[in-house]
């Protein structure tokens, strides 16, 4: 417990009238060690000599801070209300009040208006309270607040919501009376005084702005709009660590006292002079609490003389950090109230309040605090579920969760799952597509990667066939050489050219590039290259080292010549491709050059029919089929992935030329036995057919190719 004495604060109500202004002088820390401010006021009364005069020349009244006429709202709330707001988050109860004549600005500085500048005490502390929150995200918070009326001794919730009515209240007897209750701990309890769970700034403003418009005011002499009553505005805030047990509850209350008011100056009647009395007495009780405080051998406090008492019993002398704001007029007119004011301050700056943390366990308080956390938490999930439902899904995650499909749908294990909504959509849409597949054939996934397969399969036919093409090609080159050899019918002067051509023979580089079947097949070339001479017949043959980009070529049904010179025509006829005119006319061009050499046809004739005697050319009838020598050389399972992921033929068939046989005997023996007619039909009953003919016919010759180890 600490103890703490009630800060006391002067505000200088600025005067329009300068004339009228009594002399006086404030004083901001006189001295070093000093930390009060100081009103000096000088009497206006002229002395007479003729007898002695008891009066005094000035008064000097001391406080913790004296705003002058031209401190702002906002040079009031942070030096006033700041610090009390914020022990009220730490756990402090807090109170400010306004005390002072009639019309000196005690609703202007507590309430003020909810434009920025002018805005009071209330809505600052509300904003502050709103703004603190949202700094505090370790801290769960409930504010809740209430707003008290007390007019002629009797109080009234400001703030009544509970009553639907057609109508604004208009009469005070309208709203719910408040009456005291104490229980057997002495704590006080207001009965009809209801406290409202606010969640944010604007919900606080309009009970604020509800409340305002309920209170009593009246056109005085000294105020058009002087209120006729003491207003409490209590802010509850409590406070709980995140998922902590104990919490925090302090009150807050923002007082606006009724002004006090000479009513022989005023010369009131009726209702005002009876609201002018109860002010007055509630005001005199309130004074003689704090003398009574003020004395330290005081024993018994009167607080149960008023209702205002009564409320602020914890304010003045209890668990709460009180500070006190008296507003003061300069005029000369109200000297005599503005002394009687600062005399007041100067009694309630003696009392010394005992401060101590509120650990409640009020069931309420638990429970607006429970469904602040619970709030809380909500928005949490809502943000994390919206964070990760924008968050896009990265090749890495596909491909593990890809991983995670096919171990749940092979194995009995237990597969744990990622509550990512994302991940989640994904699963479902690679099911949707697995049973789409299944379902429907022509599904359009299907053929796609069908032809995506074909695609591959038809580039790695183009390239074998380019090798075969270069290697036939160099092999005849070869062999037309040893004829020439043979023939031995060169001239001289050819010998000659010979000589010369390859003593200025060009790079290597530029003849790798120079092997063309057009530029080859010439016949002048071809017999005028050659000579019996060894050297020429040396260079003749490394020609092979010229094209080391050729590579060895498995494919053997199907030779150069089937595609060059002989059999253009056969070739013309089995893969019925005609678009190969152009290259056959230039075929033919050099066949006809080389009529003269007839040794070297029948050489070549006799080379190619043992070529066919090795390996049969298997021709379909829509297009060439070309077997492998190596199975090796075939990379087999390029697709199979593909295949195993979209659809029920299996790629670790035995029949596909992932095993192909290397022994070429053995391969016979499986594909004479494949093409059986049962065997057949089996097969293409395991085949994804897609029921359109066209396809259905491409992808029945796609698979048997790939079953008999061969390109499609
Ligand atoms: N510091 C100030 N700056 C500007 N205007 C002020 C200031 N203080 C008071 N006023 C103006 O003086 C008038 C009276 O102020 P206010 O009603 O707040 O006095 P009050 O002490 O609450 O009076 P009452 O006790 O009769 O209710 C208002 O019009 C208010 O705007």
């Amino acid at each position: 417990m600490v103890k703490n004495s009630i800060k006391v604060y002067a505000r200088l109500k600025p005067e329009q009238n300068r004339k009228s202004i009594v002399n006086y002088q404030v004083l901001h820390r006189p001295k070093e060690n000093l930390e009060e401010d100081f009103l000096v006021l000088v009497s206006p009364v002229q002395r007479i000599k003729d007898y002695p005069d008891n009066r005094p020349e000035s008064w000097n009244f001391s406080f913790f801070r004296i705003f002058e006429e031209s401190a702002t709202q906002e040079d009031v709330f942070e030096s006033v209300a700041r610090s009390v707001v914020e022990s009220a988050l730490d756990g402090y109860n807090g109170t400010i009040f306004a005390y002072g004549q009639t019309a000196t600005g005690k609703t202007y500085t507590i309430t003020g208006s909810l434009e920025n500048e002018c805005r009071g005490i209330i809505p600052r502390t509300l904003q502050f309270l709103f703004d603190a929150i949202q700094k505090r995200p370790e801290n769960v918070y409930s504010i809740e607040v209430a707003y008290l009326e007390i007019y002629n001794e009797t109080g009234y919730d400001l703030i009544d919501r509970k009553h639907q009515r057609d109508f604004a209240v208009t009469r005070l007897e309208d709203l719910p009376r408040i009456s005291i209750r104490e229980d057997e701990a002495g704590k006080l309890h207001l009965k009809n005084l209801t406290f409202y769970c606010v969640k944010n700034l604007e919900d606080a403003f309009e009970l604020l702005v509800l409340g305002d418009h309920n209170r009593v005011t009246a056109d005085t002499p000294m105020n058009p709009q002087s209120s006729r009553s003491h207003c409490i505005f209590t802010i509850v805030v409590s406070t709980k660590k995140f998922g902590a047990e104990q919490y925090k509850r302090a009150k807050v209350h923002l007082v606006d006292l009724a002004g006090s008011e000479r009513v022989y100056k005023c010369s009131i009647t009726g209702t005002i002079l009876t609201e002018a009395k109860h002010i007055n007495l509630s005001l005199h009780y309130l004074e003689q609490v704090i003398v009574c405080l003020g004395q330290e051998s005081a024993g018994h406090i009167p607080y149960r003389n008023s209702l205002l008492t009564s409320i602020l019993r914890d304010s003045l002398g209890g668990n709460c950090l009180t500070t006190m704001l008296a507003t003061i007029s300069l005029c000369a007119f109200n000297l005599e109230e503005t002394v009687s004011t600062c005399r007041f301050a100067q009694r309630v700056a003696l009392i010394r309040n005992d401060l101590k943390l509120n650990l409640e366990t009020d069931i309420q308080s638990e429970n607006a605090l429970l469904r602040a956390e619970n709030d809380r938490l909500k928005q949490q999930i809502k943000a994390l579920t919206r964070q990760t439902i924008s968050e896009e899904l990265t090749a890495a995650d596909k491909k593990n969760l890809d991983h995670k499909i096919g171990s749940f749908l092979e194995s009995n294990k237990q597969v744990i799952w990622d509550y990512n909504p994302k991940k989640v959509e994904y699963c479902f849409e690679s099911f949707k597509r697995a049973f789409e597949l299944s379902k429907d054939p022509k599904c359009y996934l299907k053929k796609l990667e069908y032809y995506k397969d074909l695609v591959i399969q038809r580039d790695k036919e183009i390239s074998l066939l380019i090798d075969r093409m270069k290697r036939e090609r160099n092999q005849r080159s070869t062999q037309l050489n040893d004829d020439r050899f043979t023939t031995n019918n060169i001239e001289n002067d050819n010998q000659k050219m010979i000589q010369n051509s390859l003593s200025n023979r060009t790079p290597l580089k530029k003849q790798k590039r120079k092997p063309k079947i057009s530029n080859e097949t010439k016949p002048d070339c071809s017999t005028n290259v050659y000579d019996n001479d060894p050297t020429s017949r040396n260079k003749s043959i490394s020609i092979d080292t010229f094209m080391p980009e050729l590579l060895p070529c498995n494919i053997v049904n199907l030779t150069l010549s089937d595609l060059t010179e002989d059999k253009d025509q056969a070739i013309d006829q089995r893969t019925g491709d005609k678009t190969d005119d152009t290259n056959q006319q230039s075929l033919r061009k050099s066949e006809r050059g080389q009529k003269n050499v007839k040794k070297k046809h029948n050489h070549n004739n006799q080379i190619e029919s043992k070529v066919k005697q090795q390996s049969p050319v298997e021709l379909s009838s829509a297009k060439a089929k070309i077997v492998t020598r190596e199975a090796s050389f075939v990379e087999a399972d390029y697709s199979a992935p593909i295949y195993q992921k979209f659809l029920s033929f299996s790629a670790n068939n035995p029949e596909t030329p992932l095993i192909l046989q290397e022994n070429k005997a053995e391969r016979d023996d499986f594909e004479r036995k494949s093409n059986t007619e049962a065997k057949d039909k089996q097969f293409e009953d395991s085949l994804p057919l897609t029921g359109d003919p066209e396809i259905d016919e491409e992808i029945i010759a796609f698979y048997k190719a790939k079953r008999s180890g061969g390109i499609y």
